[in-house]
């Protein structure tokens, strides 16, 4: 089973990153939380990037805000797939300010990046990646789906005249 590692700049991004730690618990994928910056922490993310591939991580998800260069750093050193979350922070220019730091990579370091705050997106799109060679989580990620459609489906039900 794989393990994904959600790593954000500052712990004032935990209540939007946290809805990724939730969906992959949801689907029983081990997940590795840390604090990194790679404007305060510099030394601990290029240990992170360096290593994480070693330690049975499969996938990467970096949130940030503001100018948002740790996602980016990230898949610059590591060779996983780096999904990354923009987030408004509190003096953010409306978070587009993380958007396009996280949006707008050079070609040849690619970040996947998620929807404004879009964490739980992002844990989604982490357990697709894992699932794709792993049918236990595909398995859970059919269900899921499956859900989604029934919800739909009961919310029509009730408004339908
Ligand atoms: N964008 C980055 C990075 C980075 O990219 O390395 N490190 C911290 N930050 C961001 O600064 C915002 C404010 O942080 P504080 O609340 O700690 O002042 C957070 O959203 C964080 O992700």
């Amino acid at each position: 089973m794989g393990k994904v590692a959600v790593i954000m700049g500052s712990t004032s991004d935990l209540q939007v990153m946290q809805e990724a730690i939730d969906i992959l618990e949801g689907f029983d994928i081990e997940v590795e939380v840390d604090i990194v910056s790679a404007h305060r922490t510099p030394e601990k993310m290029f240990e992170f990037g360096k290593t994480a591939h070693e330690k049975g991580i499969q996938v990467i998800i970096a949130g940030a805000g503001g100018a948002a260069h740790l996602p980016g750093m990230v898949a610059s050193l590591s060779p996983l797939p780096v999904i990354g979350v923009p987030v408004k922070s509190r003096n953010s220019i409306d978070g587009w300010d993380s958007v396009l730091s996280i949006l707008q990579m050079p070609a040849g370091v690619p970040v996947a990046t998620v929807a404004l705050d879009g964490a739980k997106n992002a844990g989604i799109l982490a357990a697709q990646i894992i699932g794709s060679s792993d049918k236990c989580v595909r398995d859970k990620i059919l269900i899921y789906k499956e859900g989604l459609k029934e919800k739909v489906i009961a919310g029509a039900k009730s408004v339908k005249k």
